[in-house]
């Protein structure tokens, strides 16, 4: 079994009466992309949500490493979020009035890292994003593509050990859309980063390393290994 970053077992998912997620076991090796596909409310945004640390299970375990989610206190679950994992969501959820490169730097202005420092940090990720000559345009007047790319770079700008990602691409057109997940993938793929990728497009899920498939709450591993299937003929092949 490898050494998972995050596993979840027999993870359930509830609102109220309805449990939009039925027993996941799931594991995310270091620098591998998952992609969890499903029809509308198959439970695929509750499963990450619920892998992200943002919404309970209301059974099962994840665990981050060692680190099971129910053993820590909010102020632990909100450290482990802001400083181990990232996120990328289809409405980006920048700040608007804030420029590129300060929105890019977010996350280690957040861990105290001082202005000049973080915003250092920040311009290899956004050079590979092609965002050199955007750094001081403010995001509100950016193209969605620009901005998509923006929460890419802020998601990765801390090397965090996971990004989440919830339709990363859905706002965009499908050059758009190949262009940012392509650079996302292989920025997060160089950094060792763990992507769960949640979306509905098959050509994104296609980019992934490993494939899932939710239907109403179950996820079943598309890259399984099949079984062998009975050969019809026995004898067939024997010297
Ligand atoms: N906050 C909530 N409160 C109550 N029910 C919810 C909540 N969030 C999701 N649900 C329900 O849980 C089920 C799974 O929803 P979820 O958003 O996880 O599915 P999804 O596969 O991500 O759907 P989509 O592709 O449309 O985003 C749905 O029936 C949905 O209505």
């Amino acid at each position: 079994m490898p050494g998972w970053v995050l596993r979840a077992e027999g993870v359930e998912v509830a609102y109220g009466e309805q449990r939009a997620v039925a027993g996941v076991t799931l594991g995310l090796a270091a620098g591998e992309t998952v992609a969890v596909t499903g029809s509308s409310g198959s439970g695929k945004s509750s499963l990450l949500h619920c892998l992200a640390g943002i919404v309970p299970a209301s059974a099962g375990t994840v665990r981050f490493g060692e680190l099971d989610y129910a053993a820590l206190g909010d102020e632990e679950l909100s450290a482990l979020r802001r400083e181990r994992f990232g996120y990328v969501f289809q409405h980006g959820e920048l700040l608007p009035e804030l420029t590129v490169e300060e929105n890019a730097a977010l996350p280690l202005r957040l861990a105290g890292r001082r202005k000049d420092a973080a915003h250092a940090a920040a311009a290899p990720v956004l050079h590979r994003l092609g965002l050199d000559a955007l750094r001081g345009r403010r995001v509100s007047r950016l193209s969605g593509g620009q901005a998509q790319r923006v929460a890419v770079a802020r998601a990765l700008v801390h090397r965090p050990a996971v990004v989440f990602a919830d339709e990363p691409t859905g706002a965009l057109d499908s050059v758009n859309a190949a262009a940012v997940l392509d650079e996302f993938l292989s920025l997060a793929r160089d950094a060792g980063t763990a992507v769960l990728l949640v979306t509905h497009d098959e050509g994104v899920a296609a980019r992934a390393d490993r494939r899932c498939l939710m239907h109403d709450g179950h996820l079943r591993d598309l890259s399984a290994v099949p079984a062998p299937t009975p050969s019809a003929d026995p004898g067939a092949g024997a010297p």
